[in-house]
């Protein structure tokens, strides 16, 4: 159910933006949730606030030509969308996939200035990316394609105005990539345009662990909240890229038993439990497929295109991306006694399914709340290199700890005051949304 008056706001944002479903998807979402806020605040929508706040400030699409190994040049698009700097610069990722347009960026964009807002770390919301497919490419071919997209985003990007890190398909190859054509157009050393950088060169220790490890932070003080605890529970990850491969570390050292993973070719169950080491080797030295994994392994087998929804577990962590777990999907986790969700990924979870879990009384922990550990430790990022320090993996480790707890406590805190006590889904879209929303107006009509 959504107000009225931000029913208009809307239809305005449908009317704008025409066929950019999950953009649609995204702010529906947040509209939901924010009908208590505004008739408290009618100021609010007087002063356009919500209205503004569903415009990216700025909007860059850009064509990125480069040659392939076989001498064939090939054409991209790439997009940056600077969505909302009322709280600092633009920060978020770049997604390099062929399902990358003009909707998925700013569904993300927006998405990411609410789970910004949340961290209670002074960066704005944005993201990118290209409609590039890295699958199948050498690794020269990613270079260039890397130097040409830069070749374009530099002019754009800075410390004080726009922050990049990476997304599906962008990890630290093609952040170093990024980050060493950016010095070589502008010959200066500016760690801090960009993060997610090797340890060597200016990165922060656990950003790249970040991501999944504050998910599961995340799900423990969740389960927590409902007196249980992670150990000795069974778990489903979806994907196997960055957040799904350190979800599952996080999950194993806190005693869960993760039976499945997945990635875009299906998904692999192992009645041993993942065995990381051999996941890691596949998936992040030789860059295989999960089939690779269930060939050396006794008791795992692959299933082709396979749903890993349609298995029983009792803890779901879908970490591959949008729209990857519907009704359908949650009914059968349901019926198969699952207790808790926690969104490693972006909005995996489709209406009809946040919906089937709130109703059955699952504990659910949205994305813009449970995956921020990797942009806030990407904040961390910044903060060490303007300070030209770099801390311990423990120190650093234990800020994640801490800015996760802090963000479970706020939503489950804003929620109850706002009359829906477990509903983290409204806690996180109002505590974000409260704290853009009180800078924006503070900065004026602009
Ligand atoms: N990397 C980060 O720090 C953050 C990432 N996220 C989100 O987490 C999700 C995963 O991102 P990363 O792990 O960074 O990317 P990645 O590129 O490292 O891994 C993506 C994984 O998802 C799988 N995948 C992609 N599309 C799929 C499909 N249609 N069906 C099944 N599997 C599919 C891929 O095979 C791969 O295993 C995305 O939604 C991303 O926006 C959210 C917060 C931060
Ligand atoms: O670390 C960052 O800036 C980006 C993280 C990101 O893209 C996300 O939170 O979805």
């Amino acid at each position: 159910m959504i107000d009225e008056k931000l029913e208009d706001v809307l239809d305005e944002v449908l009317r704008r933006n025409p066929g950019e479903l999950e953009f649609h998807q995204a702010v529906r979402e947040v509209l939901e949730s924010l009908g208590p806020v505004v008739a408290k605040h009618p100021e609010l929508l007087e002063h356009k606030i919500v209205q503004r706040l569903c415009e990216p400030e700025r909007q860059l699409v850009f064509r990125v030509p480069w040659q392939a190994d076989d001498g064939e040049i090939h054409i991209n698009r790439g997009f940056r969308i600077e969505f909302n700097s009322a709280l600092g610069p633009y920060k978020g990722g770049l997604r390099f996939h062929p399902s990358v347009n003009t909707g998925i960026v700013k569904f993300l964009g927006f998405e990411q200035v609410f789970k910004n807002a949340l961290t209670g770390m002074p960066i704005g919301g944005g993201k990118g990316g290209s409609d590039f497919d890295p699958k199948g490419r050498s690794d020269s071919e990613i270079m260039r394609f890397c130097q040409s997209f830069m070749t374009e985003l530099y002019r754009h990007i800075g410390e004080y105005t726009d922050v990049p890190a990476g997304d599906i398909g962008v990890g630290g190859r093609e952040i170093g990539y990024l980050f060493g054509q950016y010095k070589r157009i502008t010959n200066r050393y500016e760690s801090g345009i960009i993060t997610g950088k090797g340890v060597e060169w200016g990165g922060a220790l656990v950003r790249n662990e970040a991501t999944g490890y504050g998910t599961v932070f995340f799900l423990r003080e969740m389960l927590a909240a409902r007196g249980h605890s992670l150990d000795g529970r069974t778990a489903t990850v979806s994907g196997s890229g960055n957040v799904a491969l350190f979800a599952i570390e996080k999950l194993q050292s806190f005693g869960a038993h993760v039976i499945a993973c997945s990635d875009s070719s299906g998904y692999v169950v192992d009645d041993d439990g993942i065995d990381l080491d051999e996941l890691k080797q596949v998936k992040l030295v030789e860059r295989g497929r999960v089939g690779d994994y269930a060939d050396r392994r006794p008791k795992a087998h692959l299933v082709e295109r396979g749903n890993v929804w349609e298995l029983p577990t009792e803890l779901a962590l879908p970490c591959a991306t949008q729209n990857e777990l519907s009704g359908r999907d949650a009914a059968t986790l349901i019926d198969q006694g699952c207790v808790a969700v926690a969104e490693g990924a972006n909005m995996p979870c489709t209406p009809d399914a946040v919906r089937a879990f709130a109703e059955a009384g699952v504990a659910f922990g949205p994305g813009k709340a449970a995956n921020a550990g990797g942009v806030a430790t990407s904040a961390l990022e910044m903060q060490q290199n303007a300070s030209r320090d770099s801390w311990s993996f423990s120190h650093t480790e234990q800020r994640l700890d801490e800015i996760m707890t802090n963000i479970h406590r706020l939503c489950a805190e804003t929620a109850e005051g706002f009359g829906a006590p477990g509903d983290l889904v409204r806690g996180a879209n109002i505590a974000g949304f409260q704290r853009v929303a009180l800078a924006m107006d503070a900065l004026g009509v602009i």
